[in-house]
């Protein structure tokens, strides 16, 4: 029988040392070879200029979280690593720091084609004691971010950054994870530094001990509650909302097909996670984007659906229609219905509405005095309402590039690699609480040196 691939899976909120640990696996004497998948959230991957283990096979995944919306896309970078299956005897994936390892795990236990090549050795939790109070009181009951679920699914928790806080503090926290887990395994770390030997290649992940704290490991969770499946020829309809307390999402397209199938639920997740318009009342709305419904605080609204092509449409919507009473109307006001449809379970922790990350790339080179002033400013605007933010930067008169990490408002600068004879970009993404990209995008800018 062939062996089966060791996975680790490394989980943890924003800034809690996960590439740090990464990295030490990388460049540990375990004397394996180790391929890394790499989540980020934000479209900018950045995280791969600060691994250092360059041998290694390495594939990321990014603009999208494997939690939810490009699950599909874990079972492919595993099924891709396999072809170079030669080259390497374990797999470590860093999920972002958002995500849920719930659902996560539920694909290496529901996929059968996972199940035949890999087995999840163990999930490793980071958990960074310098934020650990702040995180606890701003998440812990947060339905965008799976702050707990990522203490409560790790056998293993590493209480990283324990250099910033006194041993008094640590053993306090050390308490608390403790009641979220009684049964993990926590080691107190610096820089993300442990007996690899103690957490890795240890097949310690325990799927039934993982259930009996969380019941609901198994759930698999989707951005949107309800998904039909209806047939419109081209031309104009209106879509009917009688009864809504929300701002309702939804995305429609077309498709060849007379059902939804996994690659259909798959594009909806990944419009449900690209940036959404706003659409008021009376709006158009139009295939392939992703649609907020905004109907200015009132219950009902009607939007018009522009359908070029006559076909099959698939629809997915953030409640269900019944709760909605939804319609769709045709030029006559006669309603079609729906030929199929499907209830989903949704996800608690969406990374959507409000918690949105910003990744802006841009070339010039930044004035650094001007990039700090922007930094004040923008942290003494937002507070603590910027959880992470990172970036690869130019400045001006340095060849290398400059490495920036932010975890709230602990700000660090790092050297990174010269700049070869290349185009010098700026890569950097922000991930916080209603940022606003153009703002952003426009006080950078004026960071840039005439
Ligand atoms: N003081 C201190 N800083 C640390 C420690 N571990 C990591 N850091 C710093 O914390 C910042 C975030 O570390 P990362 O390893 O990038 O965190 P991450 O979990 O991968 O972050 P995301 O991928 O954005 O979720 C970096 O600036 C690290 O250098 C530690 O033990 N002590």
């Amino acid at each position: 029988m062939q062996e089966l691939i060791p996975v680790t899976l490394v989980v943890g909120f924003l800034g809690s040392g996960k590439t740090t640990f990464i990295n030490e696996i990388l460049n540990g004497d375990h004397g394996k070879k180790i391929a890394v998948i790499e989540n980020e959230f934000g479209e900018v991957g950045i995280d791969d200029e600060i691994l250092s283990g360059s041998n290694d096979l390495f594939v990321e995944m990014s603009n999208g979280c494997i939690c939810c919306s490009i699950k599909g896309d874990l079972v492919e970078s595993l099924n891709k690593l396999l072809v170079h299956a030669k080259n390497f005897e374990h797999i470590v994936i860093e999920a972002t720091g958002m995500a849920n390892p719930g659902p996560i795990i539920e694909t290496f236990f529901s996929s059968e084609e996972l199940s035949r090549s890999f087995v999840l050795d163990s999930v490793i939790g980071l958990v960074d004691s310098e934020h650990f109070e702040k995180n606890l009181e701003k998440f812990e009951n947060s339905e965008e971010i799976a702050f707990y679920d990522q203490i409560a699914f790790s056998e293993t928790i590493l209480l990283n950054k324990s250099d910033t806080r006194t041993s008094e503090e640590l053993t306090s926290i050390r308490e608390k994870v403790k009641v979220k887990n009684p049964n993990a395994q926590i080691i107190s770390t610096t820089h993300s530094k442990v007996d690899l030997s103690k957490v890795m290649g240890t097949r310690s992940f325990d799927l039934k001990a993982i259930e009996e704290t969380m019941p609901s490991a198994n759930a698999v969770e989707y951005p949107f509650s309800w998904a039909g499946v209806i047939e419109l020829k081209a031309g104009f309809y209106k879509f009917n909302i009688d009864h809504t307390h929300h701002n309702e999402r939804m995305v429609f397209f077309k498709i060849d097909e007379d059902d939804l199938n996994d690659k259909i639920i798959n594009y909806a997740n990944s419009l449900f996670f690209s940036p959404q318009r706003r659409a008021k009342r009376g709006a158009n709305v139009n295939v392939d984007e992703h649609i907020l419904l905004d109907f200015g605080g009132e219950h009902t609204g009607r939007n018009i659906l522009d359908i070029e092509f006559d076909g099959n449409y698939a629809f997915f919507i953030s409640d269900h229609p019944s709760h909605l009473q939804l319609k769709i109307l045709n030029r006559e006001e006669n309603e079609i219905e729906f030929k199929t449809d499907h209830s989903f379970k949704k996800v608690e922790h969406f990374h959507g509405n409000e918690i949105n990350s910003i990744s802006l790339e841009f070339s010039g080179a930044l004035n650094p005095q001007s990039f700090e002033m922007f930094l004040n400013v923008l942290y003494s605007q937002y507070r603590d309402e910027i959880y992470r933010s990172k970036g690869i930067l130019h400045f001006y008169g340095n060849d290398s590039r400059v490495l920036f990490q932010g975890v709230y408002s602990s700000l660090k600068f790092d050297h990174g690699r010269e700049w070869a004879d290349e185009q010098r970009i700026n890569k950097i993404v922000f991930i916080g609480k209603g940022l606003i990209g153009p703002s952003l995008e426009a006080g950078l800018k004026n960071c840039i040196v005439e």
